[in-house]
């Protein structure tokens, strides 16, 4: 290949094995060109930017060095993947991340053989690929072959407990492995706790010197069991890590810290593992996040996520917003009911921005806790808290409260602990895809005994439901909203505090009566419209209440109409599914009710805008309309206008 710095090389990487056939100078332009595509092609789709711009030289190196896809390269939760999709044979649908029909933001079995493990959860990447590497010493048969197992894990994900199990039983089981440690000294927001602050000691002082020196004299001065007679190098490094590292300690060798923005480094260390790695070997890089591009450098969040932005400026296109955040709004409703009562305390698994926390902790920092990525840990040491004789809201979204279960289950609700949960990006949320659908939450804490249920309609329901918890101390409850605005509803001054386990009436009609569950609500208000225009009205309730349920309202209802229909923004097993328990028990469905409960549908939902997932679900005002209809045997839409 031509070896001229102005003749681009990147379109001529089609698959990694291209790679192979530049040299170390050419890798260098290869990877100035990544780094320019990668925030042409996030400028135009928006999604995560800081964390790729960070890998860009890595994921060439490791590209170049290994033997992709028969080597197992896994990418901690991936959303710095998207370098490693241009390298792989997805450049040509690089722009179409995270739309629908297009590429997901994350690594995806179904995407790509070059995507061996799907990921976007954090902290699972050693314990796939370990995984991997005992498969392959045991005769597995995975698609292309089976060779080295590689796991990128970040410094903030590599906080969590998960990461910790599968270090433990690495260093038990000895397998060749290979952990990447990318060390940006960042999480969303900056990292925190004790962990971080061992990563920053182990190369405090000058940390490259000797190293980048070492590297460039090729693999001469790599630790055993690299190089024979390797005594410098190991003492050299044992240096750097201010005597026996944690890692070591856990079975594993190390490797670092390096320069994983320096090529030079890079390629030799990582070609010198290749050849002569035996056990499991942590190497620890350090990084940059948003690298090379200067207005991700300069942000708070080191270009974390974005929205569509202009190269030039880096500013960002973002819709103007009607109303507040249902996150912003559970944030200062948050400080409000914190300054009437010192015993609320607050807690986050690492989204103090995400879950309108940070507000919050400016006003309280001693009484908010950030607790890394470490959902398990934050449930069960909200559940302390609560025994403590405090008031916990631990704000989790959704889809990762899923990892704190156990803990939910057995250190709160069994305990009846008066933890709080405020359960944030409950539904569907757009362009993170299936990954990170709050689906679940209402089949999963629904189903405890003792624990409350809420969900908001809308956002000053929303207030009302974070003073209902904050008085709530007879047990556990949670209150579920969604992501994005609310409804631009008057707020009230403060949040009233609601009687457990009572709905209210929205709308009174006849015939159907359409029971909803959050947000939702506004669909169904639209598609009474749409009825009512066609001479069907329904009655239409709010539940406010997944748990308790309220029955008068309920078995109200069901008397005085011949259907009923569900509504909820989440899986078979929730709302619905209750509402049909009481009925059977009630022995209502022997009178012959009609009922029919719509919820998401029984299928991972990929990646799109909000409204074509609801429409992919069926939860919009045209579908509940539909709904009615059939239920009550009149034509359907499409059959009136056929
Ligand atoms: C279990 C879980 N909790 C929270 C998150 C949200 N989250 C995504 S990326 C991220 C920060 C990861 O930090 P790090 O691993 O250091 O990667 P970096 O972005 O710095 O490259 C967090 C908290 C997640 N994906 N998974
Ligand atoms: C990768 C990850 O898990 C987060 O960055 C997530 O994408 C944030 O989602 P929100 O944009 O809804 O906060
Ligand atoms: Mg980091």
């Amino acid at each position: 290949m031509p070896d001229r710095p102005d003749t681009p090389l990147l379109d001529q990487v089609h698959v990694p094995a291209d790679l192979k056939r530049l040299s170390d100078a050419q890798l260098h332009q290869v990877a100035n060109e990544l780094r320019a595509e990668t925030i042409s092609a996030v400028s135009v789709t928006g999604g995560h930017l800081g964390a790729g711009l960070g890998v860009v030289e890595l994921t060439v190196a490791l590209h170049a060095v290994f033997d992709t896809p028969k080597d197992k390269l896994i990418w901690d939760v991936s959303h710095q993947s998207y370098p490693h999709k241009i390298l792989t044979g997805r450049r040509d649908r690089i722009r179409t991340l995270r739309q629908q029909g297009g590429l997901s933001g994350f690594t995806k079995r179904s995407e790509s053989p070059y995507d061996p493990f799907g990921a976007a959860h954090s902290s699972t990447s050693i314990s796939a690929a370990l995984g991997f590497a005992v498969a392959r010493d045991l005769g597995g048969t995975a698609e292309g072959g089976l060779g080295d197992a590689i796991a990128v894990i970040g410094d903030g994900s590599m906080s969590a407990g998960m990461a910790f199990e599968a270090m433990n039983n690495a260093g038990h089981l000895k397998k060749r492995l290979i952990v990447i440690l990318n060390d940006n000294e960042m999480s969303i927001a900056p990292p925190v706790g004790a962990l971080s602050t061992y990563l920053t000691r182990l190369y405090a002082g000058e940390p490259f010197q000797e190293f980048k020196a070492a590297a460039k004299g090729a693999v001469s001065l790599l630790p055993e069991p690299f190089r024979e007679g390797a005594k410098r190098a190991k003492e050299m490094l044992k240096g750097m890590a201010v005597g026996g590292t944690l890692f070591e300690e856990l079975g594993f060798s190390y490797l670092g810290p390096i320069d994983g923005h320096d090529l030079d480094q890079l390629l030799p260390v990582l070609r010198t593992v290749k050849a002569r790695a035996t056990g499991p070997i942590l190497i620890h890089v350090l990084t940059k996040k948003g690298k090379g591009y200067a207005p991700a450098e300069r942000a708070r969040d080191r270009g974390h996520a974005t929205a569509k932005f202009d190269v030039v400026t880096g500013e960002q296109k973002k819709a103007p917003s009607n109303a507040p955040s249902y996150t912003s709004v559970f944030g200062k409703t948050l400080v409000d009911e914190a300054a009437r009562d010192d015993r609320i305390v607050a807690v986050t698994a690492a989204m103090p921005d995400g879950t309108g926390l940070n507000l919050f902790a400016e006003r309280y920092p001693s009484r908010c806790f950030d607790v890394g990525i470490a959902e398990q840990h934050g449930v069960t040491f909200s559940a302390g808290l609560a025994a403590g004789g405090l008031k916990p809201f631990c704000a989790m979204y959704s889809t990762f409260l899923q990892r704190g279960y156990d803990q939910v289950v057995h250190d709160v609700a069994i305990q009846r602990l008066p933890v709080r949960f405020a359960i944030d990006r409950a539904g569907l949320v757009g362009a993170d895809g299936a990954t990170h659908a709050g689906s679940f939450d209402v089949a999963f804490m629904a189903n405890l005994p003792g624990m409350v249920v809420m969900a908001a309609a809308d956002e000053a329901e929303l207030m009302h439901m974070v003073a209902t918890a904050a008085a709530h101390d007879e047990g556990p409850i949670a209150f579920r909203y969604p992501r994005g605005e609310g409804v631009g509803v008057d707020l009230p001054e403060r949040g009233e505090v609601l009687q457990i386990g009572k709905g209210r009436m929205v709308r009174q009609g006849s015939r159907v009566a359409i029971l909803s569950f959050g947000t939702r609500l506004q669909e169904v208000l639209q598609a009474s419209e749409a009825l009512t225009a066609r001479g069907i009205s329904p009655t239409v309730a709010d539940a406010r209440f997944a748990k308790p349920l309220d029955e008068d309202l309920i078995l109200d209802l069901v008397r005085n109409h011949e259907a009923l229909i569900t509504i909820e923004e989440g899986a078979i097993g929730g709302f619905g599914s209750h509402v049909a328990q009481l009925l059977a028990e009630k022995g209502v469905f022997d009178t012959g009710l009609k009922f029919r409960s719509m919820v998401l549908p029984d299928t991972f939902i990929d990646q799109a805008s909000p409204e074509a997932m609801y429409e992919v679900a069926g939860l919009n005002a045209s579908d509940i309309e539909t709904k009615v209809l059939e239920v009550l045997g009149v034509a359907s839409i499409g059959e009136k206008r056929a």
